[in-house]
């Protein structure tokens, strides 16, 4: 572990040998740090929420692992991402699911969920400084057995529907209250694990829902909508109502955001190289950087070639603004709190490697035909001292650098962690 003093040192002379290739690493970690991380709540408890805390993950997604420590109530998984937010750098969003609503134990049905369930999470959120975006809910509930936006039974349909508009009104209020804009994330897991006779009329009927969800025009201030599409899930491998070219049509139709999940593709298609081709067609995007092995695993981001392809692609044109970024897996076979820091700190590692980049440099070497030159740059910025520019930008900002931030955990992990059962 580095001392202050040698992390200023080793930052001076990158500065200076990123500075003779044109990049300028005080304006730089200006920038990264401005770039707004989404951080998913459901990390912290296993996506199980506080609305049926005994009851199963359904919707064909999997939490695997049993680490001991989940956070067992809003309070504790509001105290466990405080602990993320000492770990990471940078500004953050925090993404809720409607299970996560504090209901005060009465019954509520997903249709009859109101801003006031989410009051306690939006006065906190103003306390620590950061967004909120959010999702409905559209599985680990009876109703969802079959289908939901796209089941054959309206009164199913309707329910649904119902929870879906009372969603988008919980944005409208995070964005309202918090003077940034949510963005409200649909998935539905809605398919057939064996071959269906008809793929055209549930995917007629999901239009037909979501048409009526985006019925009431919000002001884009507040509230921003986005459609996740799937390749397939657990139990349902056959047929994804919610497949790629159906959302990526509804998204250029009606101009909602369309959100591009790692994890949500064959294994060897990827999503940085859907970035610059959907953003020729959508206004916005959302990301939600998983890592699949494998499949769908929603394994822990590391920074692999894929993360770094996504965060050029973001860099490399300026789409900073027009990109949400948010991470998106869920691991309870490792500490929770531990699993966070990893996956937000490498997201935002791969945005400054990406910001490091002398990109006019590189895009003018290869519009001029030197592919030779173009591979060879590439490969040597690799070895550039990026390692001191983030240990100083985790310093300035009073963020532990280096490893020294799994230290705090295991402490939390001994005093807090280890006294829940
Ligand atoms: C819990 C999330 O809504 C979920 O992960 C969804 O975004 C997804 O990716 C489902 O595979
Ligand atoms: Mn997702």
């Amino acid at each position: 572990m580095q001392n202050k003093e040698n992390i200023i040192k080793s930052y001076e002379l990158a500065k200076e040998q990123y500075g003779k290739i044109g990049v300028d690493t005080d304006e730089i970690l200006k920038r990264l740090d401005e770039i707004m991380i989404s951080v998913h709540c459901w990390q912290g408890d296993d996506v199980q929420g506080f609305e049926n805390p005994e009851g199963a993950l359904t919707g064909g997604i999997q939490a695997t692992g049993n680490y001991p420590g989940k956070a067992r109530s809003a309070d504790e998984l509001r105290q466990d991402l405080e602990m993320v937010f000492k770990l990471v750098p940078g500004k953050h969003k925090v993404n809720l699911h409607a299970i996560y609503g504090e209901f005060g134990g009465e019954k509520t049905g997903r249709d009859e969920i109101k801003p006031e369930h989410f009051r306690n999470w939006v006065e906190w959120a103003k306390k620590m400084n950061l967004g909120l975006d959010f999702n409905p809910t559209l599985f680990s509930h009876p109703l969802a057995e079959e289908a939901t936006l796209s089941h054959p039974d309206k009164k199913i349909r309707d329910y649904w529907i119902k929870h879906c508009k009372a969603s988008r009104k919980i944005g409208e209020y995070f964005g309202k209250e918090l003077g940034i804009p949510c963005v409200t994330n649909i998935w539905i897991p809605d398919g057939y694990k064996d071959i269906p006779v008809d793929r055209y009329m549930p995917r007629k009927r999901l239009k037909e829902s979501l048409d009526e969800i985006m019925k009431e025009k919000i002001n884009p201030e507040y509230n921003l909508d986005a459609v996740e599409s799937k390749v397939f899930g657990l139990g349902l491998e056959s047929y994804t109502v919610g497949s790629h070219e159906f959302y990526m049509g509804y998204a250029v139709e009606n101009k909602t955001l369309l959100c591009l999940d790692a994890g949500h593709f064959h294994p060897t298609e990827v999503i940085s190289d859907k970035i610059p081709s959907v953003l020729l067609f959508l206004d916005q995007i959302l990301l939600h950087v998983s890592r699949p092995v494998k499949w769908d695993s929603d394994h822990v981001v590391i920074l692999d070639d894929e993360l770094r392809a996504i965060a050029n692609q973001i860099i490399r044109y300026d789409f900073d603004k027009r990109v949400h970024i948010g991470i998106d897996f869920f691991d309870a076979s490792i500490n929770r709190i531990a699993a966070w820091a990893i996956g937000v700190r490498n997201t935002r590692k791969a945005l400054m490697l990406a910001l490091l980049e002398p990109v006019e440099k590189l895009k003018e070497t290869e519009l001029s035909g030197d592919f030779t030159s173009r591979l060879a740059l590439l490969e040597e910025y690799k070895m550039y001292p990026a390692g001191a520019v983030w240990d100083y930008y985790c310093s300035v900002k009073n963020i532990p650098a280096g490893e020294a931030w799994l230290e705090i955990v295991k402490e939390y992990e001994r005093n807090e962690l280890s006294k829940r059962s």
